[in-house]
């Protein structure tokens, strides 16, 4: 068996877990031959690959970001304005690949599977993301990381707002999804958790920093991304061409400071966080979960249960069709019990009333 294996979209720790445990699961296992592809499908469309062997992937599970290399704007189906997809399955053929292991996101899966549609070879996906919005996944490896690394960064941020007496404003990633903001806000005892799937009431928002100033003097504020003022748009940064989904988002925490310093007496401070909280280390769990997501692919491969992603559903390793994830994005659903537990344990949701 020869298996290609490639990592796709942004970065997130424990890619390198994966990596190890998909190429020591297949040798071990079956004697497979294992082909690493640099940089996502970039490097199919560039035909740059190299040998993963198990002295590659020794010494990596701990490591951050990925060994291969990756690439959000590389689509075979738009290369400078060319198809070049024919080319691509051309060169999978020629590689004599049995399958790939694709490790990315819900745009990772689409390409892989879309490829899969033109000819190419089967494949099995692996769900990495810190946002945690892939479908039909309840854990996403790299999601404890950014969590934690966000927890600590609010705690940080706690003892200087104290010192000052000031409103600290804390911007996390998440895209379209608040699961970064919830669980760290949570974590890192934060006084208001603003998400995008609940759109924020400014004054509600400065009516908590005013009551707390005059009790606690200092209020710890954790948003998502995405979130948005009422009646308001999202905070685009930039736009990245080329990507297949070119908004990234980025800012709002300094959209909220200007317009809460005037309806509040305490001076705010606004802290985007950005790629530190995709960055370095996977926490123990990440690695745990990385390697048993590998494993599980090695698994997948060797049954030939391809077109398929693996998964945790209810706490079990699982895998789902890969139909049922591309185009899909999970995001807080308004009933999840952490959002009843802030409200019941009095943090600000943003919420008018
Ligand atoms: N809608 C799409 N159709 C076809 N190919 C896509 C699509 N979206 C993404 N791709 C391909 O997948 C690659 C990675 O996609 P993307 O940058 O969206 O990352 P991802 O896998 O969704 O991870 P993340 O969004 O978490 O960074 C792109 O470089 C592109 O080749
Ligand atoms: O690295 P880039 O291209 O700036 O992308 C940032 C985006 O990627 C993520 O880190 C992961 O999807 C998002 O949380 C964030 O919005
Ligand atoms: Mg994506």
């Amino acid at each position: 068996m020869r298996i290609g294996m490639l990592t796709g979209g942004g970065d997130c720790p424990g890619l390198n877990a994966v990596i190890r445990a998909v190429t020591k699961s297949l040798i071990r296992q079956c004697g497979a031959e294992v082909i690493g592809i640099e940089d996502g499908f970039l490097g199919l469309i560039e035909r740059r690959v190299r040998p993963l062997g198990w002295d590659e992937v020794s010494g990596i599970l701990a490591t951050g970001g990925t060994i291969l290399g990756t690439s959000n704007t590389a689509s075979p189906f738009a290369w400078r304005g060319r198809d070049v997809a024919a080319e691509v399955v051309a060169y999978q053929r020629e590689l004599g690949l049995d399958a790939l292991v694709t490790i990315g996101g819900d745009g990772t899966m689409t390409m892989a599977a879309r490829l899969g549609e033109v000819g190419g070879v089967p494949m099995v996906g692996v769900p990495k993301t810190i946002d945690n919005d892939i479908a039909g996944c309840e854990r996403s490896f790299g999601f404890d990381t950014a969590v934690a690394t966000v927890t600590e960064a609010l705690e940080r941020v706690e003892t200087t707002g104290q010192s000052h007496g000031r409103v600290m404003i804390v911007e996390t990633m998440g895209r379209y999804a608040g699961w970064i903001a919830l669980e760290a806000g949570l974590a890192g005892a934060a006084d208001v958790i603003l998400l995008p799937e609940i759109d924020f009431d400014l004054e509600r928002v400065a009516a908590v920093c005013r009551e707390r100033h005059a009790r606690r003097r200092a209020t710890l504020i954790c948003i998502a991304e995405g979130a948005r003022p009422v009646g308001g748009t999202l905070t685009v940064e930039r736009a990245v061409a080329g990507s297949p989904d070119p908004i990234r988002l980025g800012g709002v925490a300094h959209l909220l400071r200007e317009r809460l310093q005037p309806r509040v007496d305490a001076e705010v401070r606004a802290t985007v966080l950005g790629h530190v909280q995709r960055g370095g280390s996977p926490t123990p769990f990440d690695r745990v979960l990385a390697t048993q997501y590998g494993n599980e692919a090695a698994h997948l491969l060797r049954r030939g249960q391809f077109g398929r992603m693996v998964t945790l559903q209810d706490g079990r390793l699982a895998s789902v069709p890969l139909a049922a994830v591309a185009g899909q994005n999970r995001r807080v659903p308004l009933d999840h019990p952490l959002l009843v537990c802030a409200r019941e344990i009095g943090v600000c949701l943003g919420e008018a009333g």
